[in-house]
């Protein structure tokens, strides 16, 4: 009875709170339109209304004083637009949802329980005394993703507020109605999280701001670290939780940090196609998205092609067979380590010395500055002053050398040459210019003479010399010209041949030792450098070679900056070299970093781990300034399918399922009988179907094997299947045949490994490609196999699947 009231009290409460919130909207919509017309009227007549008469100073500045008047009424005028149009959209995300949880919290000394309704956004009751919804950002809502009921206690800039918590509630109001409301004992009841977690898979990520756990709040609320480090199991909610993490920071921060000065790397852009909707599903704009490839693409410029990482992976997946494999694999490993990076902090004190190759400037098949001249100037200059300003030095007097060159040049027989091919144009500004010029010298004269003689001067036509200036100045303009580019390419240092001096690291093992202060070569080091050499004469770079390249050529030109951006987040952080992670650190001088990943699913070469004791990580801004949490519940598949996965994973016993429960993963063997592979496949995908499972992916180790069962399948007659490469930008619902490392981060309702066999899973390095291909699974998991399974699959205690042997 006394649930039947308390239900019946809060549809009041709620039908309430929504007539304000329907009043507010009222209120405000004549506002936000009204001021919009008011501003686009002001801006339309604007010059309307300012007469400019300038014929006095007082006429000037009278119009000065309108224009600014005006102008300061428009900006007013939007900006009040502009705070109102907020609300509005602040009140119209509330009216369908108002709140989704409530806490009552008896504040220590206090005799009051206030009762605290938390929601998107904050919103007050008309007189703005009494807040009818918390923003869940606000401190006091931290209390309902941190505590049970009982004792508790939240942060606020004035300290910590302790008291009790005496009520806990959540609901599920869809469309204005109360459909639900559960009071929690223990933290988050599972109830509303079972009922959210059991549904499809969706196009584009949502926000879990209504049930997130105590472990992710941590991660959402920290604001102390300099680097926070998330080490999560598949599914655990990393990607949630640092979207989630961004709108706090924008919310808490909001008078000093803003959405444009936070970036996020992830790993390709159907995946920042994917996440693009949480955050303006909170009220928050969209943050820079990047991947890493895109900065090293803009910052080599175009002069170097770098390999797309893709295109590694595939290569490494794929060209077992191909000669020199290993040393390309060795290479891999070896400059993605720390001790390349130490090598080339070595090169560097080398380079200070000797060493940097440069390039001669010519001009008309000339050799104007040859690189040795370059190389002479360059070692006068003080050892003690740092590579970089030496070279700043060097560009200084390449520029100073150019002016004096480009004066002697004026004089060259082929300027004279060039004289006849100049147009009209060339001759009348020449002439615009002589004129002025003529007039200054004219004026110039007659002061001369009425100091000399008191009287004006006689000045005959031919004083000043038409001709031999008007040469003059064409030759100047033409020398100019040409010497522009030369100028150009100074400025942006070309004069320093970085991809010579890049290559002089890879000749063979002694200079490499010689230059590095004994560094040691890891095996297949002269093939490693005749690879990359190779690379490199065609002007193209390894993907593993790109970012220490840019290492070396910050070393010699100095780190580029970016100052504005405050906040830098990695998804998928595993997959990231150290080499990486030390260059976004110099990119981002002023930015706290958030890294999010799981080793579990390093399947690139260059991974890190990110939890381990010595990780690189840990030491790039110290231990003092860097948190780790780990996250151990996964979320998103049924507990089936967490067993099975996470027995593939060493140590993988200590993830945790959650408790949702569905069939067990199945295993097909479909015998060797010709088109019946497919045909298994079809019917499977028919049947998931049949189910109401809407978002089915077919993953396959390669980019190569995705296309092949994409063909087949398609002759068995699966129209509707998609297959998607790296150049898909956009993730949609549907059938699809997927890579493996293209579906990394994302979910889908039923995943089908298209063929699980010894042949195609059986390396070491192929067990964490199954695992991550197998988390991808929310409510099915099927996997196939002709004949022999992956010894992955084998090692797996058989009661943690269901075999189907169709043979
Ligand atoms: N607190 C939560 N409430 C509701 N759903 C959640 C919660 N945490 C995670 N999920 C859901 O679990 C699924 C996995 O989350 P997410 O993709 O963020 O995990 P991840 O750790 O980044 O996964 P992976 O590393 O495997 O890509 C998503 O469907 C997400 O909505």
């Amino acid at each position: 009875m006394a649930e039947t009231n308390d239900r019946l009290w809060e549809k009041e409460r709620l039908s309430h709170v929504r007539q304000e919130l329907q009043d507010r909207l009222d209120e405000l919509e004549p506002q936000v339109t009204g001021l919009a017309d008011q501003a686009a009227d002001i801006r339309k007549r604007f010059w309307e209304e300012v007469t400019i008469n300038t014929g006095s100073y007082t006429d000037f500045e009278e119009a000065f004083y309108t224009i600014n008047q005006q102008s300061r009424v428009l900006a007013e005028r939007e900006r009040v637009h502009k705070m109102l149009v907020q609300q509005w959209k602040s009140v119209n995300r509330l009216l369908p949802s108002p709140y989704f949880g409530r806490i009552d919290f008896k504040e220590k000394g206090i005799n009051f329980t206030e009762q605290i309704y938390i929601g998107v956004s904050s919103f007050t009751d008309k007189e703005g005394l009494n807040f009818l919804i918390y923003d869940w950002r606000t401190p006091i809502a931290s209390l309902y993703y941190d505590h049970a009921s009982g004792p508790s206690s939240y942060e606020t800039l004035m300290g910590r507020i302790e008291g009790n918590v005496e009520l806990k509630r959540q609901f599920q109001i869809q469309g204005g109605q109360l459909l639900g409301m559960f009071d929690a004992s223990e933290t988050i009841g599972d109830a509303l999280l079972q009922e959210v977690l059991s549904k499809g898979a969706s196009s584009q990520m949502k926000s879990i701001v209504a049930t997130i756990q105590k472990e992710q709040n941590a991660i959402i609320r920290d604001d102390r670290s300099r680097m926070l480090i998330v080490q999560g199991a598949a599914g655990s909610g990393k990607t949630s939780a640092v979207l989630q993490r961004v709108a706090y920071l924008l919310y808490k921060h909001r008078e000093t940090v803003k959405a444009d000065q936070m970036v996020l790397f992830s790993p390709n852009p159907m995946f920042a196609s994917y996440i693009s909707t949480v955050l303006p599903e909170l009220g928050e704009e969209n943050i820079q998205q990047t991947t890493f490839q895109e900065y090293l693409n803009y910052w080599l410029g175009s002069s170097l092609c770098p390999e797309d990482p893709l295109d590694q992976m595939e290569y490494v997946l794929t060209a077992g067979e191909e000669a020199g494999y290993a040393a390309r694999l060795e290479g891999i490993r070896y400059k993605a380590s720390a001790a390349f990076l130490e090598a080339l902090k070595n090169y560097g004190q080398w380079l200070g010395r000797e060493g940097i190759k440069f390039v001669g400037i010519r001009f008309r098949e000339r050799e104007f500055i040859t690189s040795t001249q370059m190389r002479a100037q360059f070692s006068s200059y003080d050892e003690k002053l740092s590579l970089p300003s030496r070279i700043l030095l060097l560009q200084e007097w390449l520029l100073k050398e150019l002016t004096l060159l480009e004066k002697q040049e004026r004089h060259a027989d082929w300027v004279k040459e060039e004289l006849n091919y100049l147009d009209a144009d060339d001759f009348a500004d020449v002439y615009r210019s002589l004129h002025k010029e003529k007039a200054v010298f004219e004026v110039a004269e007659q002061y001369a003479a009425r100091e000399h003689t008191g009287k004006r001067a006689d000045l005959d036509e031919g004083a000043f010399d038409f001709v031999e200036r008007e040469e003059e100045l064409l030759r100047r303009n033409i020398v100019k010209q040409m010497f522009k580019p030369l100028r150009q390419r100074v400025r942006k240092f070309k004069f320093v041949n970085v991809q010579a001096t890049y290559e002089q690291l890879f000749v063979d093992e002694v200079a490499y030792k010689e230059r590095t202060d004994g560094a040691d070569v890891p095996p297949y080091w002269d093939e490693i450098c005749k690879q990359t050499i190779n690379m490199l004469h065609q002007n193209k770079l390894f993907h593993e070679d790109a970012t220490p390249y840019l290492y070396v050529k910050e070393i010699i030109e100095g780190v580029r900056v970016n100052t504005d951006i405050r906040y830098v987040f990695v998804d998928e952080g595993q997959d990231y070299s150290v080499f990486q992670y030390e260059y976004i650190k110099k990119l981002f001088p002023r930015a706290r970093m958030t890294v999010l990943g799981d080793f579990g699913q390093a399947i690139y070469m260059q991974s890190t781990e990110l939890a381990a004791a010595n990780s690189s990580l840990t030491g790039l801004y110290g231990e003092k300034e860097t948190k780790l949490i780990r996250l151990l519940q996964s979320y998103r598949s049924t507990r089936e399918i967490v067993e099975f996965t996470r027995a593939m994973l060493p140590g993988g016993e200590e993830i945790i399922a959650f408790d949702r429960r569905d069939q067990k993963p199945q295993l097909i063997q479909t015998g060797t009988a010709d088109g019946q592979y497919d045909a298994f496949i079809c019917r499977d995908v028919a049947r998931l179907h049949a189910e109401g499972f809407q978002s089915i992916a077919i993953i396959t180790k390669t980019a190569a094997e995705s296309r092949i069962a994409y063909e087949s399948l398609l002759a068995h007659g699966m129209e509707k299947l998609k297959l998607i490469t790296k150049e898909t930008e956009r993730f949609e619902k549907g059938w699809m045949v997927i890579p493996v490392y293209l579906a990394k981060g994302v979910e889908f309702d039923a995943v089908l490994v298209y063929d699980a066999s010894a042949e195609r899973y059986s390396e070491e390095y192929d067990r964490k490609l199954l695992y991550t291909a197998c988390t991808r699974a929310m409510h099915r998991l099927h996997l196939y196999a002709e004949k022999h399974w992956s010894p992955f699959v084998q090692a797996l205690p058989e009661g943690l699947y269901e075999k189907r042997d169709e043979v």
